[in-house]
Order: C-alpha cells, then structure tokens, then sequence
C-alpha cells in the first residue's frame, strides 16, 4: 500500500522556475497610459483623458513606503470598536481550506471516447493512448486562455468523453459529503446542498507541472476543485496549496518503481503489462480561490479526474442561531450595547469593515457562498438584530497627481505628466444584501478608522503590484465577473443613517470620496485607476 503524506508547514513560500514571474517594477512603467494593465478607471481627470506619465521613476508617495498607514492622523480607538473587535475576534475557522488522503475502497471502470476501457494502474502502452487522444491543457491569464508548457504541462481530455461507472461515481458523492464539513466546519454545513462535476480527465508526463494559479469558478456556486489521483506510478508531481500563510502539500507519489522514463516516449514501446505499482486512489479537496501548484512529475506518469464542487442550494442563509463555537451569550450581550455606544456616537466610524479570508468573484459573491472563517463571522454578526450587515468589494485604488507643463484644452495630444506623485486609497463598492439583492449603494471611500482590523487591509506593496496581474488561473481565461478579488463583510449600527448607504435607484448611485484632492492648479493633472487587489 503507498503511503499518504500530507505535510503541513507554515508561511513556506515556493517560487521555482519559470513561476518567477518578473514583476513590472514602478520604474519600467511604460510611458503610454494603454501600457499599464489597470483593471477600470473610477475618476474623472482634471485636463484630459489622454494623459501619458513621465518621470515615473519619480514617483514619490508615502504609501509606497508604507501602505498598511492609509492616513498619517493619529489614530482614535473607540472603546466600542474594540469591544466589537474582540467579539468578533475569537470565532475560529471551523474548517480548513484543504484536505487529502487516500481514496479507500475504490474501484474505476473508465471508458474514454475513441480509446475504450483504461486499465488501471495506468500502463505505458494505454498512457500513449490516452495523449493521442488528448489536447494540451490550456490556463487562464486574464480573460486569455493561453498554452504555454512552461506555465502548465499536461494533456486533457474532457469530461464529456469520459464515462466512470455508477459505483465510483456513488464512492466520489459520498466521499464529497464526506468532506464537506471539513472544508466548511460542521456547523456551517446545515441545508447545503453539494454536488460535484466531472470537469476534466488530465494526464501529466515526465516534465507535467502547473505552477501557482487558482482556479476559475466555472459555473454559479462553485466554491472548491476535488482532485481524483487515479492509479498510476509516478515521482514528483506534489500538489502544494496555500491560504493566508498556511500551506499543505499533498504528495501522493504513487509507490513508484524505478522504470526508464524514455520508455513512456518510446513509441516502439507498445508492452501492455501493469507496471505493477502505483495501485491506489487519492482525493485532495481545496477551496478553489486558494493558490495551488502542482510541482514537475519527475518519473512517470500521473493521471487525474478534476471535478467541480458547487453549492446548489441557493436559499441557504448563514443560520442566525448558529455561533455554536463561540460563547453566544456574551457575544450577544457585547453587540447589543457596543453597537448601541456606536449608535449614539455622531463622531465615530460610519461603519466597520473586515476583510474577508477568502477571495470571491463578483459574479459568486454572496452570504450562501461565504467560506470557512468567513461564513462563520457573517453568521455572528447577522444573528445581532441591531447591526446592518452587507458585503462588498473592496479595492484599492491609487491616484497619480503631475504636473502637466504644456496643457492640451482641446485634448488633441497626449498629457505629460510630470513629477508624478501616488496616492492610494481603498473604496467598498459592489454591495450585496442578505437577501441577495443588490443594494444600490454608492461606491465610499474607506476610512482607517473603519477597518476593523487595521493590519488586514495592508496589501501588496506597490512595488509588487503587478505581479498579481499576472496571476493564473486553471484552465482557461474568465470574463471581469469571475476575476477572483478581495471583499468585506461591512457593517453599521442598524439605525444609523450614512450617506451613501441607503436604497436608491440606480441613476442615484454616486462616488462618495473624502480622499483630499490637491488644489486645482493648471496644469496639475489627476488620475485614479482601480488596481488589481
Ligand atoms: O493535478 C492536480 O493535482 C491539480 C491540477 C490543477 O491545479 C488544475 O488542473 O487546475
Ligand atoms: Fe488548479
């Protein structure tokens, strides 16, 4: 029987090869504004849209230095929002974002299209078969679906020309019931409803790899990707996945006897004998948003069935009552008179915002899809009668202010700004109600004092911004929707009124800024982008 090995290490950062991707350092900034990769852009310019940046090298910003330290105003803590802090600050994850072992009791008959049964363990002879058959695996880059064996080496073969039958497909239901309530936490599973989707058949040779990447959400409700390893003998190829520092890696290397590597390539190999190893199954299960690697197959071969795992149920609200781990008494009793505190006080925070441990797409945000540590939260804080509590996209912006020498009033030519100076600042926008409505809420801009916890907010350097632009994702490219990105939970005392924040129409909606605008000088132009956060 192999061995499972499931290491846990904490905070390792595995940068390997080509994965390296070269950040786009402030410095080599191209000049035209169309070379900078920005996601949107939020505000109007001062002279002209068709500003070209000089001098970035220039770029002088104390947020570059520091980015947690949004304002360099002394901070005031209100005894309320520590209270609130605390509270909120012992619920635990209940689950964990990744589990794997072996996949006990598992038999396959495996029929492919054009290829006919596949006998497992895999043998060398039906390995060929099976990358004639296949195409070369393709990742997303954007919204770019782009082969590159440098990035991802592996062949695939789609699900509709995969036939598994009834049995194992029974085994994988039951085994995904089975790890639902780790991945979630047992409390946090109640009416949910999971099932899960043949996505891909993949087949990696000696070299298959894919590095860092996450996984598109590739229909409503996906939250996590289960990986099937299938009988095969293989070295290498261990699947590392991370979240918030922590990572597991998943190194199913499959009793591997020594056999000469050429052979697989061989084509004049053609002996169909089991190669006598590699005779287990192996599921690993993680939340798809987490970052995840496979490392280089250095020996053999390694075959996997990648399935989706969807949440259908969609009237699943966070259970008001359910805040099993934490002390519900006392909690209730600490919200109910700090929100009132809150409530009365006409100088404090509008409203609280705590970033969430996951990321969510916009297309799949909502209080049904929350994960781990997330879902539990929102569950406290919903079942506070007292608090309005809402989700929302959370972004980072920076605002580019230069000197414009030689001002176009006609826009004809492009503006060239000069000493250009950054400023950075966060905005909520995007709101989503319980109810799964979508509030019309304006877009605000987010306060220091208004992040609940202070050190969440500190994104990427901005020396580093661009290295996130370059992320991968598995498979293929995905429209603006599906691109995954940072969200609150925000919340406000339930009377309070805050401008901004209330329920209008459309048309009504507006941009609520307090981020200080230099005077307007000629001249002195004035750029915000939304950068990738
Ligand atoms: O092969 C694996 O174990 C996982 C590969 C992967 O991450 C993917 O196909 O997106
Ligand atoms: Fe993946």
């Amino acid at each position: 029987m192999s061995q499972t090995f499931v290491k846990e290490e904490c905070g390792a950062n595995i940068t390997e090869g080509k994965e390296e991707i070269e950040p786009v350092k402030s410095k080599d900034v191209e000049v035209k504004n169309e070379d900078i990769e920005i996601k949107e852009e939020l505000i109007e310019n001062d002279v002209s849209s068709n500003i070209e940046i000089e001098n970035m090298n220039d770029v002088s910003s104390s947020s570059m230095e520091d980015e947690g330290t949004i304002d360099s105003n002394e901070e005031i803590e209100y005894p309320y929002v520590s209270e609130i802090r605390d509270a909120l600050g012992v619920i635990e994850n209940p689950g964990t974002f990744a589990c794997g072992g072996e996949l006990e009791n598992a038999r396959l008959k495996m029929i492919i299209e054009g290829i006919g049964p596949i006998k497992l363990p895999l043998n060398k002879k039906q390995g060929k078969l099976l990358k004639k058959k296949s195409t070369a695996a393709p990742f997303g880059r954007g919204s770019k679906t782009i082969v590159d064996k440098s990035i991802r080496n592996a062949w695939q073969i789609d699900a509709k020309d995969v036939t598994l039958d009834k049995a194992f497909d029974k085994l994988i239901n039951e085994k995904v019931d089975e790890l639902i309530p780790i991945l979630m936490g047992e409390s946090c599973t109640e009416n949910i409803q999971i099932i899960s989707e043949l996505y891909k058949l993949v087949y990696y040779q000696k070299g298959g790899h894919f590095v860092k990447h996450r996984d598109t959400e590739k229909a409503p409700g996906m939250f996590a990707t289960l990986v099937i390893q299938l009988p095969a003998s293989y070295k290498g190829g261990a699947l590392t996945v991370r979240h918030k520092g922590e990572t597991k890696v998943f190194d199913f290397e499959n009793d591997y006897v020594d056999y000469s590597d050429e052979e697989l390539d061989d084509e004049s190999d053609n002996s169909d004998t089991e190669d006598g190893n590699g005779d287990n199954f192996f599921f690993t299960a993680f939340f798809a948003d987490c970052e995840h690697q496979l490392s280089k197959v250095t020996a053999g071969h390694r075959l996997v069935l990648i399935y989706n795992l969807i949440c259908k149920n969609s009237t699943l609200h966070p259970n008001k009552n359910n805040i099993k781990s934490i002390n519900k008494k006392k909690f209730m009793m600490t919200m109910k008179n700090s929100v009132e505190e809150w409530n009365s006080d006409n100088n404090g925070p509008r409203f609280l915002a705590l970033k969430l441990d996951h990321l969510y797409t916009n297309a799949n945000l909502s209080f049904q899809n929350l994960k781990g540590k997330d879902k539990k939260i929102a569950n406290a804080l919903c079942s506070c009668k007292n608090v309005a509590v809402y989700l929302a996209t959370l972004t980072k912006n920076e605002t580019l202010i230069g000197h414009d020498d030689d001002p176009d009033p006609w826009g004809r030519k492009p503006t060239v700004m000069k000493d250009v100076e950054a400023e950075i600042f966060y905005s909520l926008h995007n709101w989503k109600g319980l109810d799964n409505a979508e509030p019309h809420f304006d877009t605000l801009e987010l306060h220091e004092n208004e992040m609940l916890i202070n050190e969440e907010f500190v994104f990427q350097k901005y020396e580093e911004r661009s290295e996130s632009e370059y992320e991968y994702t598995g498979n293929t490219g995905c429209e603006i929707d599906y691109f995954y990105n940072k969200k609150a939970l925000v919340f406000w005392p339930i009377c309070k009124k805050i401008e901004g924040l209330s329920r209008k129409r459309p048309h009504e909606q507006g941009y609520h800024s307090s981020h200080k605008s230099p005077p307007k000088k000629s001249g002195r132009s004035r750029r915000t982008f939304i950068l990738a956060v």
